[in-house]
């Protein structure tokens, strides 16, 4: 877990004394004044700094304390920094946000509520950390596959290998996890990559056609063939053949592809001469190919010859993060289509990608993305903008819930557990708080709660 690090700037002993006792889980340092608050921060980066406005030699002013903050952020601009200021002195704390601090809190200090905005401060914080550590793992993406899933990077390492050969190789992996991806990096990586790269997909073609899209056919050789026409092996001359969805090509048309692998040679549709044909051939489906053998769909001899190596590409939902590097990776590649700023995922966009099952794969995520490029507001690209449901409840701050929202949300949680602990003794629920018998009267009103009778 990251070390919970929090720096309390204030220049009154006592009440850096009494707040180290609230942040008792915490890593807690201290600082009486400005030079003292940048030699800590400079030494320790800790998350969430809480800073007291009134520092010396000015402490009625928050003159020095501004300047503290402004140094503060500009030695470590992801720390985040909450202001305490005096009751009466809005305008500071509104000076202190425009200049870059995340949130404020007003004096008399009371513990546990600070202790709450502290919490959530360093939610934030941890979240942004880890959206940077993802973005530096970010691997350079390997002809264009990005990934950084150790089963993924291993498939790549693979292929390095065999792209230099001529061995057939066989890609099984559920549709959209990018299995033409692969067959293309092959392709890049291999000594054919000057000659064509022709892809057919034989789910696609219906079954008369596809023998003249593979084989191509003569003038005359059948209605409608007014002139000559090169099939698609013959396009793919000396460069990649990918055949895709081969689970799904009829058995009439297996029998000629096997005939072709074997001898190298093609015959046009009512062509007589034999055409030789030299092609690497790759393939892929997303069937169980030894399942349609067993039901005599498909030819063990043919399951052969284009499987000489079979890679397995894993569905995304087993590539770990993936989803949220290839999420940024989308959301960047697409920001720069629309012409828009580059959008932030928010918290229960993150929580919303890792829980999504992801049944289309890659795909899937593509369309949801670019989805949500175009609705998302200013706020950054949410679970709704990708048409995913938010997280149900979760460690991640509610993102929709305004600072206001939040903390009601929390003081009226609190405020309940207390008078649960206490049952419904409104002194004991004071102590368990830390505030006065009065601070619950009036809590009690504000959250409309009615103590147990
Ligand atoms: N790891 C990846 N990194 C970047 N883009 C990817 C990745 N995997 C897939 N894609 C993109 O996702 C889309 C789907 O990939 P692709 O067409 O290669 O999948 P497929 O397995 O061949 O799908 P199908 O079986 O439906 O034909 C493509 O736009 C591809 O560029």
């Amino acid at each position: 877990m990251t070390a919970r690090t929090l720096l309390l700037v204030d220049d009154d002993p006592a009440i850096l004394r009494g707040l180290k006792w609230s942040f008792e889980d915490w890593e807690v340092h201290t600082a009486s004044d400005r030079e003292s608050a940048l030699r800590q921060v400079k030494a320790h980066r800790p998350a969430v700094v809480t800073l007291d406005l009134g520092l010396p030699p000015a402490p009625d002013d928050a003159v020095e304390g501004l300047r503290t903050l402004a140094e503060i952020l500009a030695a470590a601009p992801d720390t985040k920094v909450i202001v305490v200021t005096g009751n009466e002195e809005r305008a500071h704390a509104v000076r202190a946000i425009a200049l870059g601090a995340y949130d404020f809190y007003q004096k008399p200090i009371d513990g546990q509520v600070l202790g709450l905005i502290v919490d959530r401060a360093f939610n934030v914080w941890q979240l942004e950390a880890e959206n940077r550590r993802l973005q530096q793992a970010r691997e350079p993406s390997f002809q264009g596959i990005v990934t950084g899933d150790d089963g993924m990077l291993a498939l790549c390492r693979t292929v390095e290998k065999v792209a230099p050969t001529d061995i057939s190789v066989l890609l099984l992996g559920e549709s959209g996890t990018g299995k033409e991806l692969f067959a293309r990096a092959l392709h890049d990586l291999g000594p054919r990559r000057r000659a064509p790269f022709v892809a057919i997909n034989c789910a696609a073609i219906p079954e008369n056609l596809l023998e003249s899209e593979l084989f191509g056919h003569e003038r005359g050789a059948f209605t409608g063939a007014v002139r000559q026409v090169k099939g698609k092996i013959e396009t793919a001359q000396k460069g990649t053949l990918f055949l895709d969805e081969i689970g799904d090509m009829p058995m009439s048309l297996q029998v000629k592809l096997l005939r072709f692998i074997q001898e190298r040679v093609i015959e046009r549709v009512g062509g007589r001469e034999p055409i030789p044909v030299d092609v690497r051939i790759v393939c892929a489906t997303h069937q169980d190919l030894e399942a349609r053998i067993r039901d005599g769909a498909f030819r063990e001899d043919l399951f052969y010859r284009i499987g000489e190596m079979a890679l397995n590409i894993p569905p995304l939902r087993d590539r770990g993060d993936d989803c949220v590097l290839l999420a940024r990776h989308l959301i960047d590649k697409f920001s720069a289509d629309h012409g828009r700023r580059r959008l932030q995922l928010s918290p229960d966009a993150l929580g919303a990608l890792r829980r999504h099952p992801w049944m289309g794969n890659v795909r899937e995520l593509e369309n949801r993305i670019k989805r949500a490029v175009i609705l998302a507001g200013g706020q950054g690209i949410t679970a709704a903008d990708m048409g995913l449901a938010a997280p149900a409840g979760g460690d991640a701050p509610e993102p929709s819930a305004t600072l206001q929202q939040a903390r009601d949300e929390a003081e009226r949680k609190a405020l309940s557990s207390a008078l649960a602990l206490s049952a419904g003794n409104l002194s004991a629920a004071a102590k368990i708080l830390g505030v006065s018998r009065p601070t619950i009267y009036s809590l009690l009103k504000q959250h409309n709660v009615n103590t147990p009778s």
